[in-house]
C-alpha cells in the first residue's frame, strides 16, 4: 500500500513538473473526446487506451532517465547526450506508431461521418 502511495506521488510530481507529459496527456484527452464523438468500437477503445498508456508511461520513464542523468552530472557530457537522445528517441518512435494507429482508427470514422 505504501508503494502505491510512492507511485501516486511520482505521478503527481510528473504531472506538475513535466511539460512534455502535460502535452502528451492533453493529446490523450483530445483523442478520448474524438473517441466519444465518433462512437468508436470496443476493440478500437482498447487499442487507443493501450497505446496512450504506453506513450504516457514511456514519457515518465524518459523523465526518470533524464533526472538520473542530471543527478550524475549537469555538466555538458557527450555520454549523457547520447543517453538522453536515445531515451527521447524511444518516445518519438512510439509516438510515430501511435499517430499511425490513430489515423487507421479515426480516418474511416471521419470519412463515414
Ligand atoms: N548534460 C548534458 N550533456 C550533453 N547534452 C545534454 C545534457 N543535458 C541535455 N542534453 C541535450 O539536450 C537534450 C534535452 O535534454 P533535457 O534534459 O533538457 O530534456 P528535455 O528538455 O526535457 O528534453 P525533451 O524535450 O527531449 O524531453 C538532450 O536530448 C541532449 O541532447
Amino acid at each position: 500500500m505504501l508503494g502505491f502511495n510512492h507511485a501516486l506521488r511520482g505521478l503527481f510530481n510528473i504531472i506538475k513538473s513535466e511539460r512534455n507529459f502535460k502535452i502528451q496527456f492533453s493529446i490523450f484527452l483530445v483523442v478520448l473526446c474524438m473517441g466519444f464523438y465518433f462512437k468508436i468500437e470496443t476493440l478500437e477503445w482498447l487499442i487507443i487506451i493501450l497505446t496512450s498508456g504506453a506513450i504516457l508511461s514511456l514519457e515518465i520513464i524518459n523523465s526518470a532517465i533524464e533526472k538520473t542523468c542530471d543527478l550524475i552530472s549537469r555538466a555538458n557530457h557527450p555520454e549523457i547526450k547520447v543517453i538522453k537522445d536515445i531515451s527521447a528517441g524511444a518516445v518519438l518512435l512510439l509516438s510515430i506508431f501511435a499517430v499511425v494507429v490513430g489515423l487507421i482508427i479515426f480516418i474511416p470514422h471521419w470519412l463515414a461521418y
